[in-house]
């Protein structure tokens, strides 16, 4: 992937609020990105995060947000393919050829990369229903990563994928964060710790920014690190 720009793009999130009928989700979720860095989200069942993805990407629209990059506001996120979104259920469509899909969603500038990782090399001339859930994964993970856009949300990457394969999503994570900036979420919390630079917790409908892990504890995410 090529190198990040001298100025890097800040996507930020600001004033989200969200319901339900008379039931709050969000209530002041503040959040924010650079190229360059690894978000991680963290949070209980059912706290928003999904949703919080869906509405930076743009597909939910809530009471209120304010989304842009550098300064700009972003309407919906999917315009222009500025950001893209894995989402937490299996996207790519059932009896289609991987490298079909892969060429309608992969850049062409990271094709050669993409083309060269070994999930591609194995299943490319596959069709999607032929693969198993954690090789699904991976390779709908791997086109999020190679696409044009310069923010990536990944809600789950890591369900049905196994630790040996974690570790090599992790280091793929980390090459393409060089150049993209990614906000991940995922119930695998120490992948999570793992991979990223910095942790968001999402506690009550707020957004809590962790200094260090370990916060998780105080906050009740976890009973003991
Ligand atoms: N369209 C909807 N209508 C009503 N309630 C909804 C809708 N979408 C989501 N919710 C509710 O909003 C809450 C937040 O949902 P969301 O999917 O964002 O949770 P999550 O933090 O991603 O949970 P999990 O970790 O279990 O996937 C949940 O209680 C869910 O039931």
């Amino acid at each position: 992937m090529h190198s990040l720009p001298m100025q890097p793009l800040n996507l930020k999130v600001d004033s989200v609020a969200l319901s339900f009928g008379d039931r709050y989700i969000l209530r002041d979720v503040y959040l924010d990105c650079k190229q360059g860095e690894i978000v991680g989200l963290l949070g209980r069942n059912g706290c928003g995060k999904s949703c919080l993805l869906k509405i930076i990407f743009g597909t939910l629209t809530p009471q209120y947000k304010y989304v842009s990059i550098n300064d700009q506001y972003i309407r919906r996120g999917f315009i222009d393919t500025r950001i893209a979104y894995l989402p937490q259920h299996n996207y790519l469509p059932r009896g289609m050829r991987v490298d079909q899909l892969a060429r309608t969603l992969v850049a062409e500038k990271h094709w050669d990369e993409f083309a060269a990782s070994p999930a591609y090399i194995m299943h490319g001339q596959k069709q999607t229903d032929k693969l198993s859930g954690g090789e699904l994964r991976q390779l709908e993970m791997l086109m999020i990563l190679y696409s044009n856009a310069d923010f990536i949300l990944l809600d789950e990457p890591f369900t049905h994928v196994s630790p040996v394969q974690s570790d090599v999503f992790k280091q793929q994570l980390r090459k393409a964060a060089k150049t993209k900036g990614i906000i991940v979420t995922d119930h695998q919390y120490y992948n999570i710790v793992d991979v990223s630079d910095r942790i968001i917790l999402i506690d009550n409908g707020y957004t809590r920014h962790l200094s260090d892990p370990e916060e998780l504890v105080r906050y009740g995410y976890l009973s003991r690190m």
